[in-house]
């Protein structure tokens, strides 16, 4: 897989860039100047987003074709594996929350007959072969919309994730986390917080070397409101409406707009 994602991300940049899906949408091929946490800060990663739909039928057909057999069998064994690990990851988190074990599973019908906004994501760091501009990191700090995330750090440091105290930790390579998405942090009423967590450009000779990271997003179904209706809400929306907010403030054309 590693080489697979490598010789997708090494194409030139005008022919990766058609793989891009439609407009104000993360789908596809995701280009170093899309995405933008913070304003002020310059971000250095790359990513490719495929949905839960996508897994019996990669989209932008023509991708397959220039990539080894490996990457393409990927999403459709990556996609079952990760569900597995969800659902036993909601039946856990149900229990933890003191309901039955379907409960969290009855909010991601979508997610279980693939269709939905759940998603896997890979993302690359290239290697930083020139300086970058002050105030540069490799992903901006963020939360996730999800419910929850899975997250394969690949091999390469760089992860810090923000504890309860509001100190960054460093995760160390070669992990598989979980974290708590917005979603789960409202509906388990905090007793999961979802973390700001972002990716650093390291101090040491791994700047200079590509990272990848494999993510897959659990997203729940779209009209449940993003927050129980007993949490202070000016204007209640759904998790679709909040998600569409969450993409017009991050995606970086929405910040040339409002600078
Ligand atoms: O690539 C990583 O390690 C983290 C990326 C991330 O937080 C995200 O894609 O939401
Ligand atoms: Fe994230």
């Amino acid at each position: 897989m590693i080489a697979a994602k490598k010789k997708f991300f090494a194409l030139n940049d005008d022919v990766k860039r058609q793989y891009q899906g439609p407009a104000g949408t993360l789908l596809g091929y995701i280009p170093f100047d899309k995405e933008r946490y913070n304003p002020n800060t310059y971000e250095v990663h790359e990513g490719f987003l495929m949905l839960s739909e996508d897994e019996d039928n990669l989209p932008y057909s023509q991708i397959p074709s220039l990539l080894p057999a490996a990457a393409k069998a990927f999403p459709a064994k990556a996609f079952p594996a990760f569900r597995d690990l969800s659902s036993n990851l909601m039946s856990a988190l149900s229990v933890a929350l003191g309901q039955g074990k379907d409960y969290l599973a009855r909010m991601h019908q979508e997610f279980f007959a693939k269709k939905g906004y759940s998603c896997l994501r890979v993302n690359h760091f290239p290697p930083m072969e020139i300086l970058p501009p002050p105030n540069s990191v490799r992903f901006g700090a963020h939360k996730d919309v999800s419910t929850f995330t899975i997250l394969m750090t690949g091999d390469k440091g760089g992860l810090q994730i923000c504890n309860r105290a509001g100190a960054w930790m460093d995760v160390p390579p070669n992990k598989l986390l979980v974290i708590a998405g917005q979603f789960l942090h409202f509906t388990s009423h905090e007793k999961f917080i979802a973390p700001v967590h972002r990716v650093m450009i390291p101090d040491n000779a791994d700047r200079d070397i590509s990272r990848f990271s494999i993510i897959f997003f659990i997203c729940p179904d779209a009209h449940l409101p993003y927050r129980p209706a007993c949490i202070e809400e000016p204007e209640p929306c759904t998790w679709k409406d909040y998600y569409s907010s969450f993409l017009s403030d991050y995606l970086t054309k929405n910040y040339q707009k409002k600078e």
